[in-house]
């Protein structure tokens, strides 16, 4: 069977990621309104956001090919965590996160005009304690600014983290085998 793809994200990261389960694939990205709905629970904000994500780019490409969207969030203490504002925001988050474990909430979902599904993977790491010295130096470094959470654990903000339980792959952006899972899942029920 041979899957072809969109990839509807402007992230890097998900397509290098996206590479390496070797689909024929083509990005583009799309436009999708993040802000949570009131009372919404942080793993059903990420689920729904990759599945908008997904659904909206239906249509886009010249092909109906099957759309991947994906969401990340940070979740601590039961609060979501977005992409830091200013650098005040960005120092709150890494307080919370500073000697404690977080949990990492990725989503995927796949839709064509008939069919959306969706998976939620979650990851639980934990930072050592940061010196204020060193949430100053990071957010210096320009790392933090585009990343959920407020931290890469692929780039300079590996070394807080002390250990993790689920996929790296997720908290990077996209988990590899379960995406890969889902493509299958997807594609089967498409050729019954
Ligand atoms: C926690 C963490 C997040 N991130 C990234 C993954 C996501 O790209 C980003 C979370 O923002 P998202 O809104 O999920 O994604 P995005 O805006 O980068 O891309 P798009 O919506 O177009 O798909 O944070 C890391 O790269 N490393 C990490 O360790």
């Amino acid at each position: 069977m041979t899957v072809k793809l969109y990839l509807a994200s402007a992230s890097p990261r998900r397509k290098e990621l996206l590479s390496q389960l070797g689909y024929d694939f083509e990005q583009f990205s799309v436009d999708a309104d993040e802000r949570a709905l009131p009372n919404e629970a942080p793993e059903a904000l990420v689920e729904r956001l990759a599945r908008l994500k997904a659904q909206s780019g239906v249509g886009i490409g010249s092909e109906n090919r099957p759309v991947l969207g994906s969401d990340t969030i940070v979740v601590a203490d039961g609060e979501a965590l977005g992409k830091p504002v200013n650098k005040d925001d960005f120092i709150s988050m890494m307080t919370k996160l500073s000697g404690n474990t977080h949990q990492v909430m990725t989503a995927i979902a796949l839709a064509d005009n008939q069919t959306v599904m969706s998976k939620t993977v979650i990851t639980e790491v934990t930072f050592k304690v940061l010196l204020a010295s060193e949430i100053e130096q990071y957010w210096s470094s320009q790392e933090p600014q585009d990343k959920a959470g407020g931290y890469g654990i692929q780039g300079l903000g590996g070394r807080f983290v002390t250990q993790l339980k689920g996929s790296y792959f997720a908290v990077v952006g996209l988990p590899l085998y379960e995406t890969d899972e889902l493509i299958q899942a997807f594609m089967a029920g498409r050729d019954e």
